[in-house]
């Protein structure tokens, strides 16, 4: 193979995913080339990400290229790519998950600028988010925020919300000298902070070359995460958040099912063996449904 040419999305994050993975290319003795696509995703800034057709508004734009052969490989954070994918399209490749938590960044202009969590407003467009915070506080207030990383954190302040919430890998990758707090009631999206590289199905000498910068325990860990969430949303966008991970022999897996409003919630946490455990997103999802979770996502549909 002559060159491995690799596409990304143009924002700072999703640029620097496509130099790591481009790295971890290269020390496998490839040549490379990282090429910038266009995306309506960032064109759109002022409809709320759940209001927009959300199956693939991320992806699609790499999905194209990807099928016109203007690149080989397509980088993109996990959580945005849909768990149905196109027809011709598959994930060849996971990187170690670095961090996945959601954090707080406080406005330091605001009065309330430590402290309490419960009557905040919180520039928040996540549906997630926004759900496991009111059902931890219900006093919050939120309001939509949008945009890259960099856009967001100028509203924070231009918009004077008095926090906004991020995810930590993508704090930690920009490197971004912020202060903030984990927010541990918060269970992350399943796949975040999970880089994947997907790549035509045919295309059998691309994947193998991609194969070998695979981390399977992400794999398995994630795997586990996108089948529950699968199995539960159904085309249907609700709060759900699921987190594996590893230790030892066993996979430890938490996750939660929320109302809008936060006052309908349904957790899970399960250990079980490591061992063929990928399949295992299905039953967790049978045993969420028996516990409720069947009808948080129902009421959802409805509104
Ligand atoms: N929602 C957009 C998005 N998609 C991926 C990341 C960061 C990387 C990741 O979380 O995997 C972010 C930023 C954020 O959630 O704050």
């Amino acid at each position: 193979m002559n060159l491995i040419r690799i596409g990304t999305r143009k924002s700072p994050l999703a640029m620097w995913q496509a130099y790591a993975v481009e790295q971890k290319l290269k020390k496998q003795g490839y040549l490379t080339k990282v090429i910038p696509i266009s995306s309506h995703g960032d064109k759109n800034l002022i409809q709320p990400l759940y209001r927009m057709d959300i199956v693939g508004v991320f992806t699609k734009d790499l999905d194209i290229a990807l099928l016109n052969n203007e690149v080989d490989i397509a980088v993109h954070s996990l959580k945005d790519v849909p768990t149905i994918l196109p027809d011709s399209i598959e994930i060849t490749a996971f990187l170690e998950r670095d961090y996945e938590q959601d954090i707080l960044i406080r406005n330091s202009s605001s009065s309330k600028n430590t402290g309490n969590f419960n009557d905040l407003y919180v520039g928040c467009s996540s549906l997630r988010r926004r759900a496991f915070w009111k059902s931890q506080y219900p006093n919050v207030i939120f309001g939509d925020i949008r945009g890259n990383i960099q856009t967001r954190l100028n509203k924070l302040e231009s918009e004077n919300f008095d926090a906004t919430i991020f995810s930590l890998a993508a704090i930690k990758r920009l490197n971004i000298p912020l202060s903030y707090e984990v927010l541990d009631f918060i269970i992350p999206a399943p796949s975040q902070g999970v880089i994947a590289v997907t790549s035509l199905k045919t295309n059998t000498e691309i994947k193998k070359a991609v194969n070998k910068i695979n981390h399977k325990k992400t794999q398995i860990c994630v795997q586990i995460e996108r089948s529950f969430l699968n199995e539960l949303e159904g085309g249907c966008t609700a709060p759900v958040g699921a987190i594996a991970k590893i230790e030892g022999e066993n996979v430890h897996f938490k996750a939660g099912i929320v109302s809008l409003e936060g006052n309908d919630k349904v957790l899970l946490n399960e250990v079980f063996p490591f061992v063929n455990s990928e399949l295992h997103g299905k039953k967790l999802a049978d045993k969420a449904k028996k516990m409720g979770a069947d009808k948080i996502i129902e009421e959802i549909k409805i509104k």
